[in-house]
This record gives structure tokens, C-alpha cells and sequence, in this order.
């Protein structure tokens, strides 16, 4: 008999804490299509209990938390408690976006940001709307356009899967409005990352808002190009994004037609993880605004925490 050994590949081992929820599951389809990675799942019945979490946890090469913050916390407890045998870890929930320790894993945000997530134990997942957010104001802020204390305001609409399973269940029973403005209090979650992460001293103003379809996402910024440094023309601007995403491959800034249309629907990259960046104005009024559009499940989500999983797990 010939001695031929099978060499089987090792995969990699990723438990979705939160599964069953809408980033989870969005995640989960996204994994099933990568060869080189083995989904654990844990019984549905002790998806809560700790004491099986934490045997799972130390089973595995990878953790994501699709999780309330609360939940989220306590998962990293108990990987604490497995000291350096404890998982990797990619956090989708709000929980660590700002905490010490963790890596932001926007790859596209620095040139550098793909290097720090790939050599990262734990990456906090952006929030749909700083995705978009940070992706229009970072590249002004870098490139000395914008100040950092430039008075910048943030509107963003999302499909309503963003509000998880209460709020897709109320759209979808009906009893959700048609559209409705929140975070009209202007402490929404999202400020501090977006804040951080833009490269801004000035709290931003963020007004999101959330209608009936879905899912799909557009996050806008109103400028005054006469209050910008060295007054720059709306091609100026498109070429610090051009130039800004030239490598990226989820990234694009979309000229021409397109982006001279005067309008923008929010579901056209749905059931994609890419991003699309429009610059629209008007020259004679020294005005501009800038659209980032995205799916909130897509870049706005899962498709950035499987991007953050692959660079993590060495797989590109
Ligand atoms: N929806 C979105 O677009 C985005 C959401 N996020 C973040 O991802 C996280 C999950 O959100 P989302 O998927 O929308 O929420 P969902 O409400 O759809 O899902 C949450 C999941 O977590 C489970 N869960 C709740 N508490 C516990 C617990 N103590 N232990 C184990 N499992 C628990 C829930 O189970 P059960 O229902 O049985 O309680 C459910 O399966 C949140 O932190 C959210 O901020 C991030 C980016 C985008
Ligand atoms: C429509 C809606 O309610 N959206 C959510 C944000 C969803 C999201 O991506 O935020 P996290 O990643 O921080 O969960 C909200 O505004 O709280």
C-alpha cells in the first residue's frame, strides 16, 4: 500500500457570538463562501450561557461579537479570563470603538490601517454611519482642506435593518413610521468614533434618519467651500478622494454622469461591501456636498468585520 498521507490545510477556527441576529447571520453567509475558514456554532440553546461560550471561546482561533454592548463586554471578559490563549477578537457592537487596546478596522481609513488590523488580537467593527462618515472628512482633514475644528455636520438616511431585529420587525409589521429624523438629542452613539476617527477637535452635528426600505445607506456632508482652507474647487476635492482611495478595493469615488445627476437613490449597493463616494455642487455658490453611499449590512457591517476576519487571520 503506498504511504501517501492526505495533507489537509488546518482551517481556521471563527465562533459568530450572536449568530442568529442580523449582523450575525449576515456575516455567516459571507463566511460560508471562504474555504479556508470553519464556522463554529454553539448549541441555540446555551447561546447565552457562559459556561458554554467560554468553552467555545477556547476552542476557536477567532471570535465576532454581534451583540448588544452589554453582551459584547461580557464576551471579552471571558476571553480575558483565557489569558494567552484567549481568541482573537472582532467586536461589531459599539462597545470598544474608542477603548484602548483596540484597533478601528476601517482598512481604507490610513495607509496604514489594513497593517495594524492584520497583527491585531482585537478589532472594533466601524458603525455603518462613521464608515461613511469618516470616509468623506478624513481625507479633507489629511489633506489640510478641512480644519480639524472646522463646525462639520453629518446627515445620513438607513434602511431600517440597521435598528437590528426590533426595529425590522416594527417596519415590518407595519406600525414603523415612513421616515423619521432621530438622534435629534445629538448624543447618538456614533459621535465619538466619528468624531475620532475624522481627525476632528469640533464635535460634529450628526442627524441620521431611517426609512421605510430595508436596507441601503447615504451619510452626507454640507460644505461651504469659501470657509475651507485654500478654497478648494469641487475637483480638487474629487482628486484628494481619488488619489486618497486609488489602492482600495471596496473604496471608489464616482465622477462624471453619475455624480452630476443632482440626486442619489440609497439601495444601489445593497448586497455588496463596497462604498461609493459623490462629490455635488455648485461652483458659482462655493457650495458642495459629499455622499458616501453604502449597504449598512455590507461595508456598513458584516461585509468590513469579514474583511477585518481575513486580514486578521492572515487570509489576504
Ligand atoms: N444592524 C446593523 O446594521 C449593525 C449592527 N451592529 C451591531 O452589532 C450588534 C448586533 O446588532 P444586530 O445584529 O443588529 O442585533 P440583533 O438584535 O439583530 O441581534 C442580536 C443577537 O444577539 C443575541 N444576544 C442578545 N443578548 C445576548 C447575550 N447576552 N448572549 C448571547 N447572545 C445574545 C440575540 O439573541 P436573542 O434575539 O435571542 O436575544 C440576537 O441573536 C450590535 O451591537 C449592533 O450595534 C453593527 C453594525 C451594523
Ligand atoms: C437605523 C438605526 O437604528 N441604526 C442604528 C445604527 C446601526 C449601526 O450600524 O450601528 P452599530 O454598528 O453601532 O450598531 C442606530 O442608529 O443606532
Amino acid at each position: 500500500m503506498t504511504a501517501m498521507a492526505t495533507t489537509k490545510t488546518k482551517l481556521a477556527r471563527v465562533f459568530i457570538d450572536g449568530e442568529a441576529g442580523t449582523t450575525g447571520l449576515e456575516i455567516r453567509e459571507r463566511l460560508a463562501g471562504v474555504a479556508q475558514i470553519e464556522v463554529k456554532s454553539i448549541d441555540p440553546a446555551k447561546r447565552k450561557d457562559r459556561a458554554a461560550r467560554a468553552e467555545m471561546l477556547s476552542n476557536v482561533d477567532l471570535v465576532v461579537l454581534c451583540l448588544p454592548d452589554d453582551a459584547a463586554r461580557e464576551t471579552v471578559a471571558l476571553a480575558d479570563e483565557l489569558g494567552p490563549n484567549a481568541p482573537k477578537i472582532v467586536d461589531a457592537s459599539t462597545a470598544h470603538r474608542i477603548a484602548d487596546g483596540w484597533v478601528y478596522g476601517f482598512a481604507e481609513m490610513t495607509p496604514g490601517q489594513a497593517g495594524a488590523i492584520r497583527t491585531a488580537a482585537r478589532v472594533a467593527n466601524p458603525g455603518c454611519y462613521p464608515t461613511g462618515g469618516i470616509a468623506l472628512i478624513r481625507p479633507l482633514v489629511e489633506a489640510g482642506i478641512v480644519e480639524p475644528d472646522y463646525p462639520i455636520t453629518v446627515n445620513a438616511v438607513s434602511g431600517y435593518s440597521g435598528g437590528g431585529r426590533s426595529m425590522i420587525e416594527a417596519y415590518e409589521a407595519g406600525t414603523a413610521p415612513a421616515f423619521e429624523l432621530y438622534g435629534l438629542g445629538l448624543e447618538h452613539k456614533h459621535v465619538p468614533e466619528l468624531q475620532k476617527y475624522s481627525g476632528l477637535t469640533r464635535r460634529p452635528i450628526f442627524v441620521p434618519s431611517v426609512g421605510n426600505f430595508r436596507q441601503g445607506m447615504l451619510v452626507s456632508v454640507p460644505l461651504h467651500l469659501d470657509a475651507l482652507s485654500g478654497r478648494p474647487s469641487l475637483a480638487d476635492i474629487e482628486a484628494v478622494f481619488g488619489d486618497y482611495y486609488k489602492s482600495a478595493d471596496f473604496v471608489s469615488v464616482v465622477t462624471g454622469p453619475a455624480a452630476k445627476a443632482g440626486r442619489l437613490e440609497a439601495e444601489a449597493l445593497n448586497g455588496t461591501d463596497r462604498l461609493e463616494i459623490f462629490v455635488f455642487g455648485k461652483p458659482e455658490l462655493n457650495q458642495a456636498v459629499l455622499v458616501a453611499r453604502l449597504d449598512n449590512l455590507g461595508k456598513g457591517a458584516a461585509g468590513a468585520a469579514v474583511q477585518n476576519i481575513k486580514l486578521m487571520l492572515g487570509l489576504n
